[in-house]
């Protein structure tokens, strides 16, 4: 039976079931609440006003416990996590961070509903989900916090193109672990399906449950609405970026309809690519923001490609920088040869261009080099085609009208492309040779085919593409080609200057500066020389000073052969003068 209350007396609102019932107060009215009420002062009126009615000042009172409860056990907590730092090994401290991980994935922390999203090994039905969300969270896992953890480790190649090994960390059957997004917690757990499995597939080689015959589920739980809306699209983007990153890059070469595909080590980085530093980082821009432009495009109606044309003298680095941005970008290279003599000689080259444009894949790069050469051979060998004038409108009735069903004529057995003349490169040769009677490229039937696959076809069968045309001679190409939308930004890749040397000798020897370096300044603002001739010269040596001094002299050398016909220049205007 309940004991009669003495007069005067309140009762805490937290009374049996509360956890302060312990601390609940039932005081004499007026006691505590007179004190209170003079310690809140004139400023306190919200205080005094709880504390005159006397219920207002024992749960002041409780508040001010509880309060008091609360900071102790704070800097109890904070004294603590010190001193466990201090104290506790390492295995220890991640055993403890399990537990906490494991108890909060278990306990609904929080109060609200939490619901459970399951994603099983794939089923019948593809479940990007799935493999989405293992690349993600094996990004995400902390080893040190975990007891227990999967581990794969993969074949790859880091950015150099060296082989070597990367892990990949799973969650094993029976864990758990908590991702915060958004001030939100998502709690992932991996757990062994029921037995039967509904045909969902077993664990696949290097997967969960490798070990034996057994089938999982990653299992999502969380009590919050932005789940479907943001946290699985956030997932599945974090996850592509993270493939992106680590595969590997391909180059895809072309024979007759086909690309064949080998892995690209190219080693040209941004880093290593001697060129005007401004020049650079606008090229690291465009591409960053073409890269992140996906809605953009979309909303502008507009397909999602750039075109980039890079001109300059050869040696000047246009492939370099070509295998640059793809590094940048981790975007496969397709390398279109257009030469003549080889694929497109026995075929239908619109037809072929057709199957291998939309052969490409996304989030891909494709390069024409020496895209004049090309034209030129084109050129050279069809007489049965009136050549156009380089007039735009001429051009593009051509592709609209007869491109698509042209054949390709055989190249008359002298037709000679730079790749017959043994250069280094799919298609070079010397830009001089065979090309100066011809200073506008006609553009005809491929020519022409190809535009409107850059325009057409090639733009909408895919996504996040860059086409990539270098030439030594922007000058021969037809204006219908370089305009804005085929080619969007032109890039001229000049002789060496100052700072594209003083990158090739940090790239070459570490060093910022040497005794030698105002002679060279001196002499590459008179001498004209290409990236590749320094390139070669810095290679002859390791020791910095020897490679230094052998790159002085044969600038001093070019200065001096460069002087005498400058020299026989004046002389001859002198004598043209006096006549
Ligand atoms: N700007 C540069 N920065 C760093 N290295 C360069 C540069 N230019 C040329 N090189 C060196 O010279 C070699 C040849 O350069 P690359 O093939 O890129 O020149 P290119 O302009 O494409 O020549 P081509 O017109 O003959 O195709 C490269 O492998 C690289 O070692």
């Amino acid at each position: 039976m309940a004991e009669p209350r003495p007069a005067g007396a309140v009762l805490c609102p937290s009374d049996a079931n509360s956890p302060l019932a312990g601390s609940r107060l039932v005081e004499p009215e007026g006691g505590r609440a007179g004190k209170n009420s003079a310690r809140a002062g004139g400023g306190g009126k919200r205080l005094a006003g709880m504390e005159a009615s006397g219920v207002g000042g024992q749960a002041m009172d409780a508040y001010r416990k509880a309060l008091a409860t609360a900071a102790s056990a704070a800097a109890y907590a904070v004294i603590a996590r010190g001193m466990a730092r201090e104290l506790l090994p390492p295995e220890l401290r991640a055993a403890a961070r399990w537990v906490l991980s494991a108890l909060s994935t278990r306990l609904d922390v929080g109060g609200r509903e939490r619901r459970t999203l399951a994603g099983g090994v794939g089923g019948r039905e593809e479940n990007i989900l799935f493999d989405a969300t293992r690349m993600y969270l094996a990004s995400r896992l902390d080893p040190r916090a975990m007891r227990r953890l999967g581990l794969t480790l993969a074949r790859a190649r880091d950015g150099d193109g060296r082989a070597g090994w990367r892990r990949v960390l799973f969650l094993e059957p029976g864990d758990s672990t908590v991702d915060v997004f958004e001030g939100d917690r998502f709690s992932w757990a991996c757990i062994e399906a029921p037995s039967g499995g509904g045909g969902k597939k077993k664990a696949r080689k290097g997967e969960p449950g490798t070990g034996g015959d057994r089938d999982f589920v990653l299992e999502l739980s969380f009590d919050t609405d932005v789940a479907m809306d943001r946290y699985v699209p956030f997932v599945m983007g974090a996850a592509e970026e993270v493939e992106q990153r680590d595969r590997e890059l391909k180059i895809c070469m072309n024979e007759g309809r086909a690309w064949y595909r080998v892995s690209h080590h190219h080693p040209a980085t941004f880093d290593t690519l001697a060129m005007d530093p401004a020049l650079k980082r606008s090229i690291v821009a465009d591409l960053d923001l073409f890269a992140s432009r996906r809605d953009h495009y979309r909303r502008i109606g507009k397909a999602w490609k750039r075109g980039y044309l890079l001109y300059g003298p050869p040696g000047t680095g246009k492939s370099s920088l070509a295998a640059a941005m793809a590094n940048h970008l981790r975007y496969d290279l397709f390398d279109l040869d257009l030469d003549l003599n080889l694929s497109f000689s026995h075929v239908n080259m619109n037809n072929s261009l057709q199957w291998l444009l939309v052969g490409m894949s996304n989030r891909s790069i494709l390069v024409i080099e020496d895209i004049d050469c090309c034209c030129d051979a084109m050129s050279r060998e069809d007489d049965k085609t009136p050549a156009c004038t380089g007039d735009t409108a001429g051009v593009d009735d051509i592709g609209n009208g007869t491109a698509l069903d042209s054949d390709a004529p055989l190249p008359p057995a002298n037709s000679k492309s730079k790749k017959d003349q043994g250069s280094n490169s799919r298609l070079k040769s010397d830009p001089m040779e065979g090309r100066l009677e011809s200073q506008l490229i006609p553009f005809l039937p491929p020519e022409s085919g190809l535009l409107n696959f850059i325009d057409g076809l090639w733009s909408t069968s895919g996504e996040e593409r860059i086409i990539i045309f270098t030439t030594d001679y922007k000058d021969r190409l037809d204006p219908a080609l370089l305009r804005p939308g085929r080619m969007d930004m032109h890039v001229y890749m000049g002789y060496c200057g100052w700072e594209a040397f003083r990158t090739l000798a940090r790239n070459y020897f570490l060093v910022d500066d040497h005794e030698l370096f105002p002679e060279i300044q001196a002499l590459l603002a008179e001498v004209e020389v290409t990236p590749a001739a320094v390139s070669e010269k810095l290679l002859l040596s390791d020791d910095a000073g020897v490679a230094l001094r052998g790159l002085k002299e044969f600038l001093e050398e070019k200065q001096q052969q460069q002087a005498v016909p400058e020299a026989k220049q004046s002389e001859e205007e002198a004598e043209a003068g006096k006549a």
